[in-house]
């Protein structure tokens, strides 16, 4: 494999020709990596290691095994959309595992959000570990790593990707992005066939709706959150923000408000919106939602999500407010 510098004169992938070039050499390059040992892979549905998947679905078919949690913090639709694009369309060796009650079982009663982070972090090694332990011969571990996180983890942040598996368990790396730019990861993505929701996806925090789902963590605060990220997301798509906006997404707190429905009193939680624009996530600017979709956005939140009787919407620019609420 090479090394971790991209060299000087290394096109960078924006066409369908350029990303098929790269794909027919590393696909060589992988099988001659790999040889007919076995690579274990840990496939969040996002796009890096989604692309990792695609491109070693190819090399090696069956050789690869992907393991994807769902620690039920993600969003509306993606464990079922990870089954079906993997295992059902590009016939993946995959193993599902629902880890819901561990993740929420762990994090009942847990408010500080480093805490919260953290018990998200170790658990997901922990399922990860208890998944690699169960197979045998496994030689390899593929990682989304991208160009960003090698110049990233000179010093300033740690190596992100499934770091911290015990000694035992160290893997050769297989980081077939590792001098890619995220938005030749798309390129190469788009050309393997992958789903535009996931080549486009938004960037989406590691530990999911559980920062979104503000302070200790219950389960209809967290239906809330994924239910009206859902209605926010369609409506996005449907009024042209997709792909305009660089990031948007609902919270829900931890405090209830009186309201009224169908002539009846309500005590229940608010909806925060949040939309923000940023180049580089240092500062971030809000959103200009025409007020006519924000009304109807609101209207389709209060009537169609449980537990939910106001709408919310952040106009706090960063600073002072960061991006996500914890
Ligand atoms: N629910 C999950 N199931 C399986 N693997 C996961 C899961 N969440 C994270 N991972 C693994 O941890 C890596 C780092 O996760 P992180 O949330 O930081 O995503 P990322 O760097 O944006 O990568 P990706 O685009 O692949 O999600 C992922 O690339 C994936 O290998």
């Amino acid at each position: 494999m090479q090394g971790n510098v991209r060299p000087e004169t290394m096109e960078r992938i924006t066409t369908p020709e350029l990303a098929q070039a790269f794909i027919d050499e590393q696909i060589s390059e992988l099988r001659e990596q790999i040889g007919d040992k076995k690579v274990l892979l840990a496939l969040s549905g996002g796009v890096d290691s989604s692309v990792v998947a695609a491109l070693l679905i190819k090399a090696v078919g069956q050789q690869l095994v992907c393991v994807h949690v769902n620690h039920g913090l993600l969003r509306k639709g993606e464990p079922e959309q990870v089954v079906e694009v993997f295992r059902n369309q590009m016939n993946a060796n995959l193993i599902y595992v629902d880890a819901v009650d561990r993740f929420l079982d762990k994090l009942a009663g847990v408010a500080e959000p480093e805490k919260k982070r953290k018990i998200i972090g170790a658990e997901f090694i922990r399922v990860f570990e208890e998944e690699a332990r169960k197979l045998d011969g496994i030689e390899f571990l593929a990682q989304g790593t991208i160009y960003p996180d090698i110049l990233e983890s000179d010093g300033v942040k740690a190596h992100h990707n499934v770091g911290g598996l015990p000694e035992d368990l160290q893997f050769e790396l297989v980081e077939p992005l590792k001098l890619l730019f995220k938005d030749e990861v798309r390129v190469v993505g788009k050309a393997l066939g992958l789903p535009d929701n996931m080549v486009f996806r938004q960037p989406f925090p590691g530990p999911g709706l559980g920062v979104r789902c503000l302070g200790a963590i219950t389960r209809d605060r967290l239906e809330a959150v994924r239910e009206s990220d859902a209605i926010l997301r369609e409506e996005f798509a449907k009024n042209g923000l997709e792909g305009k906006v660089w990031q948007y997404f609902t919270a829900v707190p931890d405090f209830k408000s009186v309201g009224v429905k169908d002539g009846k009193r309500t005590f229940a939680y608010p909806v925060i919106i949040r939309a923000v624009n940023t180049k580089d996530a240092m500062t971030a600017t809000v959103e200009n939602v025409p007020f006519e979709l924000l009304q109807h956005i609101t209207a389709r939140i209060t009537s169609e999500v449980e537990n939910v009787n106001r709408v919310l919407y952040d106009l706090t620019p960063k600073p002072s407010g960061t991006i996500e609420w914890e």
